[in-house]
């Protein structure tokens, strides 16, 4: 008998313009535009194995190896659903495709990084849920198609569908069929971009992103002016820098965003802080590397953004990384060594780290061994692969290989 399944592996995003707002809470739809750098999955990534059997009696899910479960008309309800409607239009355009529509589906799931931490596990998770579905029932459709439907998992979800650089539409219709991913520029346009993950805590985060962004939408009257004035220049103006591989642009508008998208948690009612002072501080250090970098009569060499949490990305050209990786880690000392994918340090490893010449130390105080917990270096990377048998994360049975 056959064996229907699909294996996938699915990025992280990390926003330099920010989604925060919906105003459409069961569609996902958002109150504005955003923007994002995809991560490269060979550091960073969700794998997903989807199997349909007909003698699977319901939909199931395994996360990390633990079931969770599938809540009716809930987010992962919803994209399963979805997702089969799309493969019924395909059984009903072609009568002697088998059935799959019909069949119950297990789902297993793996993400290689901490989960709810702030790391963007749900858009990896949820583009990784959506994209094995549709290998499994061999859909004809689209990457911005499958984000429609990624985005009602989680919103920054659509944007894990493309590599490289990638934007979601706002859109204008009701039923949310224009509110969907773009790729602006695939890695390979500027695969010099590179990104270090500063992990200020993996613990699981006081306030959702679902329910923190509603509370912004629903008290926030800064917000109003972001959705209105600031976010359709700025989506224009880093397009631009995109397109023309402008880091300098890229990085002051990267930075303006995310201090703004803090400046709307906080000025919500009750405020929200996802800021912590191992965050600002990370803030300084950067602020003063791009402030010597132009009095030396350069440009800026890196920018910082920060989600729902403490955890800083710091973005920069890969020529850049090293002397970023010596500053933080002279900050933040380290309880583990770097590991150092790119190989820029040699045999020695980045030590105690070092200043670059001309740094002002005052700008932040030294911090006690695991403040920053670890550093992850990456860069950009490409969508969603398709993986081989060797990988499925399903036994024979339909159970969890792995389990937690
Ligand atoms: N591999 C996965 N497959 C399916 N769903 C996942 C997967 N990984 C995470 N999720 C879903 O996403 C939820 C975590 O999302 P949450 O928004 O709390 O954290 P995060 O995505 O890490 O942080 P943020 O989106 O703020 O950066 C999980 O509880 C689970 O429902
Ligand atoms: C700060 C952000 O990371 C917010 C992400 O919010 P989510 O996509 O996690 O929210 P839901 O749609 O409610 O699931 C900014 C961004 O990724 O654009």
């Amino acid at each position: 008998m056959s064996v229907y399944q699909a294996t996938v592996s699915a990025p992280v995003n990390i926003a330099c313009i920010k989604y925060w707002g919906k105003r459409d809470t069961k569609l996902i739809l958002p109150t504005n535009s955003s923007l994002s750098v995809t991560l490269d999955q060979d550091h960073l990534r969700s794998t997903t194995t989807s199997r349909a059997d007909p003698g699977f009696d319901s939909d199931r899910l395994w996360l990390n190896g633990k079931e969770e479960i599938i809540a009716p008309g809930g987010r992962m309800a919803t994209c399963i659903a979805e997702m089969k409607r799309l493969r019924r239009e395909v059984e009903e355009k072609n009568s002697s495709e088998p059935k799959l529509s019909t069949f119950g589906v297990h789902i297993s799931s793996r993400n290689n990084f901490p989960t709810a931490a702030g790391l963007a596990s749900s858009a990896s998770g949820f583009a990784a849920l959506v994209s094995s579905l549709a290998a499994l029932y061999a859909l004809p459709a689209n990457p911005s198609e499958l984000s429609l439907i990624a985005r009602q998992g989680s919103g920054s979800a659509c944007r894990s569908l493309f590599g490289g650089y990638v934007a979601w539409q706002e859109g204008t219709a009701a039923d949310g069929s224009d509110s969907l991913a773009i790729e602006i520029a695939p890695r390979e346009h500027w695969p010099d971009m590179h990104a270090l993950i500063c992990v200020v805590s993996d613990d699981k985060k006081g306030t959702s992103s679902t329910s923190g962004m509603q509370r912004t939408v629903e008290t926030s009257p800064l917000l109003q002016h972001r959705i209105k004035h600031v976010v359709p220049e700025r989506m224009k103006t880093i397009q631009k820098a995109i397109l023309e591989r402008d880091f300098d642009t890229f990085a002051r508008v990267t930075m303006q965003d995310s201090n703004q998208f803090h400046a709307v948690a906080l000025d919500t009612d009750p405020p929200i802080f996802y800021m912590n002072d191992v965050s600002r501080s990370i803030i300084a250090i950067v602020t003063e590397y791009n402030r010597l970098a132009v009095a030396n009569g350069g440009k800026l060499k890196a920018a910082y953004t920060y989600d729902a949490g403490p955890n800083a990305v710091i973005y920069a050209p890969k020529e850049n990384i090293k002397e970023i990786v010596e500053l933080i880690v002279s900050y933040f000392p380290q309880a583990e060594p770097f590991k150092d994918p790119f190989a820029l340090f040699g045999t020695a490893g980045v030590g105690e780290g070092k200043l670059v010449e001309g740094f002002n130390p005052a700008v932040a105080k030294k911090f006690p061994v695991g403040s920053v917990k670890g550093l992850i270096h990456t860069r950009v990377g490409d969508g969603p692969r398709k993986l081989g048998e060797a990988e499925t994360l399903l036994g024979p049975d339909g159970s969890p290989k792995f389990l937690a």
